[in-house]
């Protein structure tokens, strides 16, 4: 297996064969919480215009999305994992919008294969990764904004890829660092910002919480993420 980490939208475009586009902070967390609430499906999206389309071809369907890390302004929800876990979303549509996550799956158009990649289901993504035999896999570091590193998901990136390669993993290490170290988790940042609870961190790092993957599919001309459970082994 060739396993290649890539960075930002311009990785998303590079990306090949099995992509995982990883957002830790936090659209992809965000998406796992939504998915295991119940909703019925989340449609990720590029700009708010479209995200406003889009509800409308989907009624009832909930808007979901931040700029600059606070909800936007109309939206049903901010990017928040831990107001989404609260939320009863059972049976909803989700409409996503983020800066850098949902744009990471629209840009990653030449992948044969799409999936969201974050902490809270990695060991889910690394059994998925097995089981597809995938030849060429791209970790997409999507990082602040799509345009420059953020660690969390540098390490998220780098984790997967040596769970894949059965290199020894410290999680509890990437959690002490991220908490006390890294200065790019950019909602930490917004105190007293009602979409960005600082609750937020202990949800995006409940490792493997979940054991399914979101995998990015095409129905009707719409971009759609659907849960797959990935068996246990
Ligand atoms: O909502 C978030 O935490 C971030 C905002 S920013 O890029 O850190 O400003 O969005 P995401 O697309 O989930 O990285």
């Amino acid at each position: 297996m060739n396993i290649r980490i890539l960075h930002g939208k311009q990785g998303a475009a590079e990306a090949a064969g099995l992509a995982v586009v990883i957002d830790v902070f936090r659209a992809f967390s965000t998406a796992c919480y939504a998915y295991a609430g119940g909703c019925k499906a989340i449609y990720p999206t590029g700009s708010i215009a479209e995200a406003y389309r889009r509800q409308e071809e989907l009624p009832g369907a909930l808007l979901v999305g931040e700029r600059g890390g606070v909800m936007v302004e109309g939206f049903d929800f901010g990017n928040s994992p831990s107001l989404i876990a609260a939320a009863d979303v059972r049976g909803r549509s989700i409409v996503h919008t983020t800066s850098a996550g949902t744009q990471g799956l629209i840009g990653a158009a030449q992948a044969e294969e799409v999936i969201t990649g974050a902490f809270v289901n990695a060991a889910a993504i690394a059994r998925y990764i097995r089981q597809s035999a995938a030849r060429e896999v791209s970790l997409i570091a999507m990082g602040l904004g799509g345009t420059e590193p953020a660690d969390e998901d540098t390490l998220c990136a780098e984790y997967l890829r040596d769970l894949l390669l059965n290199r020894p993993v410290d999680f509890a290490e990437i959690r002490r660092y991220l908490a006390e170290d890294s200065t790019t988790g950019r909602f930490l940042d917004l105190v007293g910002e009602a979409s960005a609870p600082k609750e937020d961190f202990d949800y995006c790092l409940d490792l493997d919480r979940f054991a399914f993957v979101l995998r990015a599919e095409w129905e009707d001309g719409r971009l759609v993420l659907r849960q797959i459970p990935v068996s246990a082994g």
